[in-house]
């Protein structure tokens, strides 16, 4: 367990302009790699701004969560992520605990993932979560705009892991091969304000690291997460407008000898009386996609701190620890 102390109010969590980055110009890419250098080997969290996600895209998701939480909770039920075999659906507060030990976290989520139909080899092959997404019943326009913040996640979770692979000095194109089909979870996220009778150490989402090698995440105004930086100090990652938090997974650490962090990050709703709502989106390379320490940070013979690990496997395992599952 975890247990919680208040974060210190600071701001050192950068805000990176990706503007540069989409240039012609490699300097100008390999300057803003550099800036995502420099972050990761401290808190592992930046913010971007000039992403070119735009705006209205990004108003409609916050909407999309706001009205797919307001359905009665008959429809949500419905959608129970329990009767999947891969977890897609409604997650009703209390089923997933992040911090081992503490309670369970009291957020309340709808997931969704890779879409894989059920003659899928992967689907055929029992390969854990995967599998086909769930939809509110009789809501076609829920789906288009959901796929639809999802195709501008996959553009932006390219051209991070182009600029991650930069940052490591690695050629832009070197995760090209396992991001030709992303595996990929989103999830709309609500946190209710913090209940006072809520159990020693339990919050919106207890503190954890990601466990995959991207997350972009989308907050609204309302403010609760907090990061774990260098230091071993919390400190706040209030909401900027116009940008989204990046954070660095367990993914990062083996691909980086240890190099850059994956941070510990938490939420907790105490400041607002408001629900905060936030869509968290984690992109990785494929399943079965081996992450292992960066050819240009190993030294002839030296042997990697982490061995080598399957993206997908990893994940579905921390899957199963949170939300206490049998293997
Ligand atoms: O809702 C947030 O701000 C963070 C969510 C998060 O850390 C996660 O889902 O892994
Ligand atoms: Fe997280």
């Amino acid at each position: 367990m975890i247990i919680y102390t208040p974060p210190k109010p600071a701001d050192t969590i950068p805000v990176i302009d990706l503007a540069p980055s989409f240039s012609k110009d490699i300097d100008a890419r390999k300057a803003v790699a550099w800036e995502i250098h420099k972050t990761a080997r401290d808190t592992g969290f930046f913010y971007i701004c000039n992403h070119g996600v735009p705006a209205d895209l990004v108003e409609g998701q916050l909407a999309l969560a706001r009205e797919f939480f307001a359905l009665p909770l008959a429809e949500k039920v419905a959608l129970d992520a329990r009767k999947s075999p891969c977890l897609r659906g409604y997650e009703a507060p209390g089923l997933q605990t992040l911090d081992d030990g503490s309670p369970p976290d009291l957020k309340e989520g709808f997931q969704i993932g890779c879409d894989l139909a059920p003659d899928h080899p992967h689907v055929l092959a029992g390969v854990p979560n995967c599998g086909a997404n769930v939809w509110p019943n009789g809501r076609p326009e829920f789906r288009q705009r959901y796929e639809a913040y999802v195709d501008e996640m996959f553009r932006v979770g390219r051209h991070l892991m182009a600029l991650l692979a930069l940052s490591l000095d690695l050629p832009e194109d070197f995760f090209a091969e396992g991001l030709e089909e992303p595996l990929f979870n989103s999830r709309l996220l609500r946190y209710g304000p913090q209940p006072e009778d809520a159990a020693f150490n339990q919050m919106g989402a207890g503190a954890h690291t990601d466990w995959g090698m991207i997350t972009i995440l989308l907050q609204d105004d309302i403010g609760g997460l907090e990061v774990e930086n260098a230091a071993g100090e919390w400190i706040a990652a209030p909401p900027i407008p116009g940008t989204f938090v990046i954070n660095l997974g367990e993914m990062v650490r083996v691909l980086s000898n240890g190099l850059y962090h994956a941070n510990m990050h938490r939420v907790l709703n105490n400041h607002s009386g408001r629900d905060r709502f936030s869509v968290p989106t984690f992109f990785d390379p494929s399943y079965f996609y081996e992450v292992r320490c960066a050819p240009t940070l190993l030294e002839d013979g030296a042997e990697p701190k982490y061995p080598a690990t399957t993206v997908g496997g990893h994940i579905a395992d921390m899957y199963r620890k949170t939300y206490g599952l049998a293997a």
